[in-house]
């Protein structure tokens, strides 16, 4: 299937110059949900992945399916004042604005092999912060998955060394 056919792009949102790949479309539509997610599952079987790991929001719609199909638990990463227990939290850029995102300290235990999924790696920002949050719970980040890559923006460049896998790409 084409999933990039499934994909709504919205010029100028949210602000002037940026070119918005608004997913809601794609998972609309039952096959192409199931076609993404089983797609991400394929490339994670035989990593042992002990978690998968979201960031908020778009990054749950994803990741909380592909825990399920692979019978693991998903572990959200959250923007600010959003998680009740003790946290650990990282401020990082965007391609539109800057946020800052908490993990629980107890989320994931030394040693577990986590995956991380998310809707779309544009600069990097939003994944490098995740990636730095769950190795600083002494767990091993063993791949980041993504439907969308915008790959002029380079942001494979900020997270070089781990393993990284993007089902549709644009260049612009
Ligand atoms: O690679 P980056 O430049 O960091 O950009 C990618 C991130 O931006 C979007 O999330 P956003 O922060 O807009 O939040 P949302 O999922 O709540 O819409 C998207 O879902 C990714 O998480
Ligand atoms: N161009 C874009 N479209 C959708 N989500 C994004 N997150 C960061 N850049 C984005």
């Amino acid at each position: 299937m084409d999933l990039k056919s499934k994909i709504r792009v919205i010029e100028d949102f949210p602000e002037k110059g940026i070119s918005f790949k608004d997913i809601t479309t794609l998972t609309k539509d039952g096959e192409a949900f199931k076609e993404t997610v089983d797609r991400i599952v394929a490339d994670l079987k035989g990593r042992n992945i002990d978690y998968i790991a979201g960031p908020e929001a778009r990054g749950f719609l994803l990741g909380a399916a592909v825990a399920y199909a692979l019978g693991v638990g998903f572990i959200p990463v959250r923007k600010p004042g959003k998680l009740p227990g003790e946290t650990a939290s990282y401020e990082y850029e965007l391609e539109y604005g800057n946020s800052k995102l908490e993990i629980h300290l107890d989320a994931i235990e030394k040693g577990k092999k986590v995956a991380i999924v998310d809707d779309l790696l544009a600069t990097g920002g939003t994944v490098s912060s995740v990636v730095k949050l769950i190795e600083s719970l002494g767990a091993e980040v063993v791949a980041l998955e993504f439907l969308i890559e915008l790959e002029f923006l380079k942001g494979r460049e900020n997270i070089e060394g781990y393993h990284i896998n993007s089902l549709v790409k644009y260049d612009r």
